[in-house]
């Protein structure tokens, strides 16, 4: 074999940009209609839903999304506990907050934010939380209901993604969606999830072989590996759909600090039909649907299951 596109003319037209796929818009509005839902839940029920987010240690990347998430909690009109833990605090400190937060009738959802710091392990601590608050969806419960399509709670950046490709392209069936990534925060999840909306999936990982071979019959391509634009123009199918879930901080030359992804641009966006952008696209989506999470957490708990 030559070159990947050599023996194939891109069926697109030279000028051809992909559309973008606005996910800073999409969940500014999905925060308005949870902002009347929370409105509307508290005139039926007296409860205002209650979010506590507990960070351990002092990354400064860590305390802008940790304060992010408050005020947009606030925003939707729900209540927003903070518990910032010393990089000193042992998993047994951290264990008991969790237990107060899942005993605590105010707060529906409980968020630890990761990575945590070495000696802490994140997998205790998230399956201590009760799957019923557990609104990162990443304890063991909430993971077995998604495999097995019960309803549960999905994690937020996955189901961030989903919603964005049910509104770009609506039914999803036969569709080739190929995951470049299989954590269980995102790939994993995500791929279950295409799964459930009939995709062909395939999953490619560090020791997938030809990963840009296989990108190149995606129909969707989903990249969440966190290696900064290891996608490349060439990798991906004229008119797919990308979804870039990368988000890498840069310093630019002039000592600017510069948001990158996981997918090349300015060569992806000459190639793809549709294409995520960084800043923008999933980032914001996130937290929209942490908010999302919180408010089916308070409903499923205080009006009972299935709500
Ligand atoms: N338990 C847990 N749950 C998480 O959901 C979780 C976490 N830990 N640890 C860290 C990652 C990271 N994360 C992001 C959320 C929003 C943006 C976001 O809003 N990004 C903006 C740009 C923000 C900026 O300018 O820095 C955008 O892409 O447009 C990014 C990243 C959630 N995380």
């Amino acid at each position: 074999m030559t070159g990947p596109m050599s023996s194939t003319p891109s069926p697109l037209p030279s000028d051809h940009r992909a559309s973008l796929i606005d996910g800073k818009a999409f969940a500014t509005a999905l925060r308005q209609t949870i902002r009347q839902d929370v409105q509307d839940f508290r005139a039926r029920h007296g409860i205002t839903p209650g979010l506590a987010v507990v960070l351990v240690g002092n990354d400064p990347a860590s305390e802008v999304y940790v304060r992010n998430k408050a005020i947009q909690t606030h925003h939707a009109g729900m209540r927003s506990f903070m518990h910032m833990l010393p990089e000193s605090t042992s998993e047994q400190e951290l264990l008991n907050l969790v237990e107060r937060l899942n005993k605590d009738p105010e707060i529906h959802g409980i968020l630890v934010q990761l990575p945590l710091p070495g000696g802490l392990d994140a997998g205790r601590v998230t399956n201590a939380i009760l799957p019923e608050k557990d609104v990162d969806g990443l304890g063991v419960v909430n993971a077995g209901r998604l495999a097995v399509n019960q309803p549960g709670i999905v994690p937020c950046t996955p189901l961030g993604c989903l919603m964005l490709l049910r509104d770009q392209l609506g039914d999803m069936t036969g569709l080739h969606a190929v995951v470049i990534g299989c954590s269980n925060l995102v790939g994993k999840p995500l791929a279950l999830l295409l799964l459930a909306e009939g995709c062909t999936v395939s999953i490619a990982h560090i020791h997938t072989r030809d990963t840009a071979a296989l990108a190149r019959e995606a129909d969707i391509l989903v990249v969440a590996t966190g290696s900064r634009e290891l996608v490349r123009g060439d990798w991906i199918k004229p008119g797919a759909t990308v979804i870039d879930v990368g988000i890498t901080r840069m310093q630019t030359p002039e000592g600017k600090s510069r948001l990158v992804g996981d997918v090349a641009f300015d060569e992806a966006v000459k190639v793809a039909g549709r294409i995520t952008p960084v800043p923008g696209g999933v980032g914001p989506m996130t937290i929209a649907c942490l908010l999302n999470n919180t408010l089916a957490a308070a409903r499923m708990q205080v009006e009972g299951a299935g709500a």
